[in-house]
This record gives structure tokens, sequence and C-alpha cells, in this order.
């Protein structure tokens, strides 16, 4: 038995034993966690605009010694750092509430929302298999099925937010990582945005200038959103298939450094490709990265694309089936109702976990106002920041909308109030979805069954009639709104349903039973460094929905020519609703590999979810507005069954937690550990084409110091990461070639200073930009300064 190492200390003549000085040592031996709320506080796994996030685990979990903890990330945000009416509160807010209405593998969950005095703690998902552009840096580029898989995961994550009416605006490499499983994870909503039409057109261009699509940058029309998305999603596709991003040879702009070339260079130069990409990625990335966004492929004709056939099970799953599937794998305990006669929500805030009374003076007080969420901010046409606005005539369905506004509730600490009022209102849409569920189950007694149209796609009439060959003739896919002229026909069996979900829980069990040695491993693997990120958001407003036609600039017009894909321009028809019954259960073999996510699992997440959250309020009227998309099917095809179908997004609680200081997070943070994610920032291999960062340059590690002498034990051992970088803008311009001998080194090393990405706005590109001329030396090098600003940053455009 191991004894405690006596120690004798010598006061003034006297000797003090062990049994003395057992209660000190003691206390200095014992573990002293720094703590958030209900969770104890690890590494600094990144660093972005908001403040650190942190590794987290379950306090609660840890009592058994057999259990893993939960880990999610927390994004701490310090309070006093987001000024009332901000862009960056709204951006919080925006991600905050976006987040609480997805609920899909691929995409981040929201765990809860915490905060004390100092901080508001955005508790995330925990995606430890790190980021996805280090897992291509050091794979070079991805094999053809792992890509396809991955792109998948993006797609089908993609289109589950736009079917809620949500857009991303941008996506881009930095913005996903992989779970323990290498299942893609979208994450960063700080630009999304809510459209509430299928042709609802945007104003604000938002992204990063690698993987914006030519609308964004050289005009300055509305553009519709979600092709802006697709366009990202190609370039990201390109990324994982070549290594590196598409267009980065132009001759003359070596560097990508003139933004104005490198887009016309995109609209005109036909997409190449190296040789190891085969015909049919290639068919698919060229109707995707079409400069048109009119004639740019959209998200259903993807998932029809042959190539993506392999995974077309997955990807059939409709985003009704998604609630639905994630609705009963989570676990989810009903809230302590509050009293009937209280008006506003109870907020257990005060009960934190030092119960000091300043934190009780800190905590929120709830104004019952609050219950009616403040509406989102509007695009303003000259993209300046809004503040929200009074309803719009149209009625949308949103939560944020066509409720009473309240004024004030855009301070940062209401953000976390208002979390809690859409937990009760998401309790709600629960019960909703339960009883939409049980009737499921006893078709009989449901009147309301959705209409689910069961067709074969190549039965359907109208525009897909002109798809391309490698369209998937027998492709199925499962909508929940028939087509025009379609009646409900056959209605969606219960036990389709519940087929997709139990083949995914199979799936899901079957790899989770083989990584539980992993999972027990978790809080080994953390990561911390500091990635730029965009940070300022102007919100902007969503042009007239009846606006339709996007008048194209010239440049456009002729690129589009050249980028065309080969046939089949009738990929952006709306195509029909097609499913096959027989083909809507997923079989394990062509379900990509993803799953294994709590959500996924049928096992107990280690959270107790009531015990986390405190109360949870019911809401008395949620309408939903999020799920726009779903509700415009719904009022399509006057099926009131996707109204049912908005699904539960995670239990979103708001506590106040008061353990957790600025000293203790901003010291802790030194002996932070990474083992796993560090593997992955070898020095860049110069014969590497690909290098996503250079984009944003080298920029330096933030050293955290999570751990202070009490978190010790807490936070593994701390690895100080150096960010690699760079994104190679290669000078060659044969098509065809790979690029990997490019020296590159210069470029990857030419910074090293520490850039925190910020977004900025910059006027629309002219059509013709100014050829570059000589210019003297003292102007050429502030007007590289400009570029390189605009570079390494996700660009407001
Ligand atoms: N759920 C997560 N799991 C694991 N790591 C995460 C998670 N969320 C964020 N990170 C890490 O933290 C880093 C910063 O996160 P994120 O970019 O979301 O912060 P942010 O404050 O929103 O920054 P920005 O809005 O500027 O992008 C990420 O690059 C990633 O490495």
């Amino acid at each position: 038995m191991a004894s405690i190492p006596q120690r004798h200390t010598y006061y003034g003549g006297e000797a003090v034993g062990l049994s003395d000085l057992r209660g000190t040592e003691g206390s200095r031996h014992r573990r002293r966690h720094v703590t958030f709320g209900p969770y104890i506080l690890g590494s600094t796994l990144g660093e972005g605009e908001f403040g650190r996030v942190k590794l987290g685990w379950s306090k609660h979990a840890s009592n058994s010694p057999n259990e893993v903890p939960k880990q999610v990330a927390i994004k701490l945000v310090r309070r006093d750092t987001i000024p009332k009416n901000s862009e960056k509160e709204i951006k919080i807010y925006r991600e905050i509430n976006a987040l609480k209405h997805l609920s899909h593998p691929n995409i981040v969950r929201l765990e809860e929302v915490l905060q004390n005095s100092k901080y508001i703690g955005i508790v995330l998902e925990y995606a430890s298999g790190g980021e996805f552009y280090k897992y291509i840096q050091k794979k070079r580029r991805l094999k053809e099925g792992v890509a396809c898989r991955l792109f998948v995961q993006l797609v089908s994550g993609v289109h589950y937010m736009h079917a809620k009416g949500l857009v991303h605006r941008d996506l881009k490499l930095e913005n996903l990582l992989l779970d323990k499983h290498e299942n893609l994870v979208i994450t960063d909503f700080g630009f999304v945005n809510e459209f509430f039409a299928h042709n609802e057109l945007m104003k604000t261009s938002c992204g990063s200038p690698c993987y914006a699509a030519p609308e964004l940058v050289v005009s300055s029309k509305p553009y519709e959103a979600r092709k802006a998305d697709i366009w990202s999603c190609g370039v990201i596709l390109y990324a994982m298939l070549a290594g590196y991003l598409p267009w980065d040879d132009d001759p003359k702009n070596p560097d990508g450094n003139d933004i104005a070339k490198l887009y016309h260079y995109i609209t005109r130069t036909p997409l190449k490709f190296p040789e190891y990409v085969t015909p049919l990625p290639r068919d698919l990335l060229r109707r995707i990265l079409c400069p048109d966004p009119k004639k740019r492929i959209s998200m259903r004709n993807i998932e029809k694309h042959e190539w993506v056939r392999p995974h077309l099970p997955f990807l059939s799953i409709t985003p009704e089936e998604w609630d639905r599937t994630m609705l009963s794998n989570q676990v989810f305990r009903p809230p302590k109702m509050k009293s009937q006669h209280s008006s506003r929500p109870r907020s257990n805030c005060s009960t934190s976990s030092t119960g000091s009374k300043s934190d009780k003076r800190d905590s929120l007080v709830i104004d019952s106002a609050l219950v009616n969420l403040p509406a989102p901010p509007q695009e303003s046409q000259s993209h300046v920041i809004t503040k929200p606005s009074p309803p719009s005539p149209e009625l949308r369905r949103s939560p944020v909308r066509g409720m009473n506004r309240h004024s004030r509730s855009n301070s940062a600490a209401s953000i976390a109030l208002q979390a809690v009022v859409d937990a009760e209102r998401e309790h709600n849409m629960q019960q909703e979805v339960y009883i939409s569920l049980s009737k499921k189950n006893h078709p009989h007694k449901n009147r309301n069954t959705p209409a689910f149209i069961v067709q074969r796609s190549n039965t359907h009439s109208g525009t897909s009639g002109n798809t391309s060959s490698l369209m998937n003739k027998d492709s199925t896919i499962v909508e929940t709104s028939p087509a025009k002229g379609h009646t409900s026909k056959t209605e969606p069996k219960s036990n389709e349903l519940h087929t997709l979900a139990t083949s995914i829980n199979k799936d899901s069990q079957n790899i989770r039973s083989k990584t539980n040695h992993t999972a027990n491993q978790y809080h080994h693997f953390a990561a911390h460094h500091r990635k730029p990120r965009p940070t300022s958001y102007h919100p902007g407003s969503s042009a007239s929905a009846a606006e339709t036609s996007l008048p194209y600039p010239s440049m456009l017009a002729s690129g589009e020519a050249q980028n065309q894909p080969a046939a089949g321009s009738s990929f952006d028809s709306t195509p029909s609703l097609q499913i096959e019954p027989s083909s809507v259960a997923p079989s394990g073999n062509q379900s990509p590999r993803m799953i294994s996510r709590k959500s996924f699992s049928a096992s107990k997440p280690s959270l107790d979810l009531q015990s986390v959250s405190g109360d949870l309020i019911k809401s008395q009227n949620d309408t939903g507005g999020l799920t726009k998309g779903i509700n415009d099917q719904m009022q399509e095809t006057g099926n009131d069954e996707a109204r049912h179908s908005r699904r539960y997004s995670g239990v979103v609680v708001e506590k106040t937690c008061s353990t957790v200081t600025e000293e203790e997070v901003n010291s802790k943070d030194d002996h932070t550990e990474i083992s796993k994610r560090t593997v992955m920032e070898k020095k860049p291999d110069n014969r590497k084409r690909f290098s996503f960062l250079s984009f944003y340059s080298t920029y330096e590690t933030s050293k955290s110091s999570l751990d202070t002498n009490e978190s010790k034990i807490a936070s593994p051992p701390t690895t100080t990461r150096k960010q690699s970088s760079s994104i190679r803008q290669t000078t060659t311009s044969e098509p065809e070639e790979p690029k990997g001998n490019r020296s590159v080194a210069s470029r990857r090393t030419r910074s090293s200073t520490k850039i925190y990405r910020q977004s900025v706005m910059v006027a629309n590109i002219p059509e013709s930009a100014p050829a570059a001329q000589p210019r003297p030396q003292n102007d050429q090098s502030t007007a590289k300064k400009v570029v390189d600003f605009f570079k390494r940053r996700s660009m407001r455009i």
C-alpha cells in the first residue's frame, strides 16, 4: 500500500509530524479542478474570435469510476468583451439560436448555454477528431471513398440546415471538425442567416474569399445563399480530392493575393483537375463549381449524382427523419415545470456553485418580456449592422418572428435567457413531436399523417427528364412534401422510419463498441491553438423574395460558358418528390460510416440533463420559424405533419456558474495537453501542395494556460501547438498536373505573426479589375499589406 511520504518540518525546534501536517498536505494534494457549472475545465481546444474553447467534462459522471465522463467543448465568452448591441453579441446570439434548431449528426450539437458573472459558456459537443483541414493536410489528399463519405456528410448537414431555412454562409475547411470516428462536424454558425422563401436572395456577402461563390464577389446583386453554400461545398470537395484549392494556379496571381484577379480567373478559367481525380467526381465538381448560380447544381441533384450513389440511403434521410431519429436517441427528461401562475421563466442561475452573494447578484434578472425572443437582425442594404427589426408584413414562422419583441433583449446577458426560453419552447416542441410520433405509430388514429410521396425518380415528370446520364436514375429521395400535382399516395410507414433509426443505431453501437477504448482516452485528446476566425458580423437584409432573376455580370456569363457542366443543365430544376419505399431504409453496407455519435447511440449519455439543466420551462407558443423550409413544404402540401417534425434540438439551459474566474481560465492554459492533434501539426512537407492555412498565413499558437496549480490533475499535460499554415497559391497554369513539388516553404513561413482573422467589408470587385500596374514601391507595399489582410482573414465581401 502506498504510503504518504513522511515529511517533517522543523518549527522552532519542534518537529511536526505527518499527522500534524496531513491536513495541509492533504489539501495540497487534493485535486482541485477549475469548473464551470457542471463541467470540469480542461485544456484549451482552440481560440476564436470570442475567446477560448475549452475541453470540459461532466463532473457528475466522473463519480463512477467506470463511467467515462461526458466530454464537451465549452466556448467561453467573456461577457465584458461583448458590448451590448455589438456585432459580436449578434453573432453569438445567432450562433446559439441557430444551433438550437439544428439537430443533425454532422452539425455540432449545442448541449447547453451556461453563464456566470464573467463568462457565457456555450457548451458544444466535443469533436475530438480535430480540425478537418489538418486531417487533409496530414494525408495530403483524401482517397476517393473517404472523400465521398465525408462529402456526403457535408451535403447531408448542409441540406438539412437549408431545409430548416438556414444558410451557413461561411462553409470552409476551417469550420469543419471531425468527431472521434472521423465523421464530419460542421461548426461556426456565426454567419448563419435565415431565408424564408425558396428564391429568397440575400445581400450581405460573407465568408472567405477562397470559398466564396463568385456571385458574392463580382456582383452587388442579391444572391441565393443556398447556392453560395453549395459552391463552398464544391471548394471543400475539390480540396479533399485534389489536396489543394481550386483556381490557385493563375500565373498572373500566383499567390492569389489579388482577389479581383482571383475571381476573374475563377469565372473565366475552366476548372482543372489533377489526373488522379476520376471522371465522376470531376463531373460533380464541374456542376457545383459553376460560376453562374442559376446553372449551379442544386443540393437535391447533388444527392442524385452518380458519384454519391453508394451513400444514397444516407442522403435519402429527410430532415424530418433526422429530427425524429435524433430525437429518439436523445435522453430527454421532462423539465421541472414552472408554476402555472408564474408568467416568467424561473432560472436556477442563482444556484451557482459557490452560492456567493455576488454570484446571485450577477445572476440574470429575468424579464418576462424576454419570453418573446428578439428578432435576429435583418440584413441591411447598406451592409450596416442593424438591430432587430419589427416583424415583416409577411408572416414568417419563426420563433424569433411574429412575436412581440423585446427592445432590450440583445444584451449579452439576455442571450442565455433566450436559451432558457427556448428550452421551454423546445420542450413544447418535443412534446409535439412525441405526440406526432405516437400518432404515427398508430396511423389509424392519426388523421394528420404526413403525406410522403413514394415514387421512383425516373418516373416523375417534369424537369428531371433532362438529367444527365450521370445522375442516378434509380436514385430515390425521401421528401415530405409531394411534388406539384401529386397528392399523398403513400403514407410513410412508421416502421420505415424505425428501420432507419434502428439501422443507424446498430451501426452506431457497432462502432461504439469498437471505440470504447478510445472513449476512455478522451481526455487525453485535446488541442489548443489560436485559430483565426471571422470576427465581425454585418447583418443584411434579404432581398425580395419575388426577385427571381439574378442579373449576372457579363464576366460570369462568359465564365459560365467555360465552367458549365458538360451536360445536364437541368440539374437546377426542381426535382419532383420521389421515394422508393424499398430503398428508404438504408442498408448497412451502403450507409456511410458515420453515426457513432451520441445522438445515434442507444446508450445513455452520461450527462444528466436534468441535473445540469435545472429548470426547463415549457413554452406555450412555439411557432418554429427556423423551420421555415419545412413550413414551406407544409404550405405546399397542406401537410400539418411537417409542423410536428420540428425536432427537439437539445436542451438549452442557462445557468449561473460561478466557479470559473477569468484568472483561472487564463492561467489554466499553461499546462494544456494535446497529444493527438499535434500529430497533425508536424512540419509541413514541401512536397505537399495542400496546405490550407496559407490563406490565413501562419499564425502563432496561443499558448494556453488552462491549468492552475489547482487544476494540474484535471488538465492533461500541455503541448504548445504551432499552427502551420498556408494555402499555397501556385504559379503553374498547367492543367491536370499535380503540383506537389512547388516550393511554398517561403510562403508558408513568411508570416508568423499572430493573426486574428477579422471579417471585413470590401467593395464589390469591379468587373474588370484594373490590371496590376507598376506602382511606386511604397504603394505596392501598402497594397500588399491590404491584400494580405484580406487573404488571411475570413472576409466579409
Ligand atoms: N466542438 C468543438 N470540439 C472541438 N474543438 C472545437 C469545438 N469547437 C471549437 N473547437 C476548437 O476551437 C477553435 C475555435 O472555435 P470557434 O472557431 O468555433 O470559436 P469562435 O470563437 O466561434 O471563433 P470564430 O467565430 O472566430 O470562428 C476551433 O478552431 C477548434 O479548434
